[in-house]
């Protein structure tokens, strides 16, 4: 179970959200500006609350009243973000591997598996300067999912890619949830998508949850 308590004051408002999740797919949804990836940031640790807390399963990430804060990479949270560039020195080969925990053949098939399914098979070779979009954020999802983590945090995934791959991706994230049995958190602008693929919609407005069920 994850427990999220965060406010946070931004330039033109504080950001308020409190949920707590089970090993679903919530879907954070609103208009661009309301602080979905704020809220994402502040659960990986790459933000800090003002205060609040934040939880999972039991060991506490933040807690602002005890002045605790658990360093990202220690959060077992896979994550990607519009802007979280892959390393620009290494492969994508080397980046998806920089995501496995415990090299074996299970990590091999995983990675044979995310190749094929992201249709980036033919990419392990390549830098990401030379990548289009669409194959960066391919690439960077196969790292996040690579890293089998505890809790997975997309800020809008799909965003780059074109509908049919769009589709499938969606289908696989789907049965990979059925799979793994862990909390997801997706931030999509695309109402279909949220409904396809949220077990739960949170839908924000200016820092603050306006509707949901
Ligand atoms: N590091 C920062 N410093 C100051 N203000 C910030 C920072 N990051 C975000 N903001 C502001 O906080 C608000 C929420 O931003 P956030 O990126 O969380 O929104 P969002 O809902 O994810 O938007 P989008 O859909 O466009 O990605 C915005 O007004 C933004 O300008």
């Amino acid at each position: 179970m994850l427990t999220a308590n965060i406010e946070k004051k931004l330039p033109d408002f504080t950001l308020t959200m409190q949920f707590t999740m089970q090993n679903e797919v919530l879907v954070l949804f609103g208009p661009s500006g309301c602080g979905k990836t704020t809220t994402l940031r502040c659960i990986a640790g790459l933000a800090q609350p003002d205060q609040g807390k934040v939880s999972l399963n039991g060991d506490v990430f933040f807690d602002s009243q005890v002045k605790e804060n658990v360093p990202p990479r220690l959060r077992k949270m896979g994550y990607m973000f519009q802007d979280f560039a892959l390393f620009p020195h290494m492969s994508v080969k080397k980046n998806i591997g920089y995501g496995i925990k415990q090299p074996g053949k299970k990590a091999d098939e995983l990675y044979t598996r995310l190749l094929d399914l992201l249709k980036i098979s033919h990419l392990t070779d390549r830098y990401p300067h030379s990548l289009s979009g669409g194959e960066r954020q391919r690439v960077a999802l196969a790292r996040a999912l690579m890293a089998e983590p505890s809790v997975l945090l997309l800020d809008e995934p799909m965003s780059s890619l074109d509908s049919e791959t769009r589709r499938e991706l969606q289908d696989e994230l789907k049965r990979l949830h059925t799979l793994w049995q862990i909390p997801f958190i997706l931030v999509t602008h695309d109402l279909h998508e949220a409904r396809k693929l949220g077990d739960r919609i949170v839908f924000m407005e200016q820092g603050r949850q306006v509707e949901g069920r």
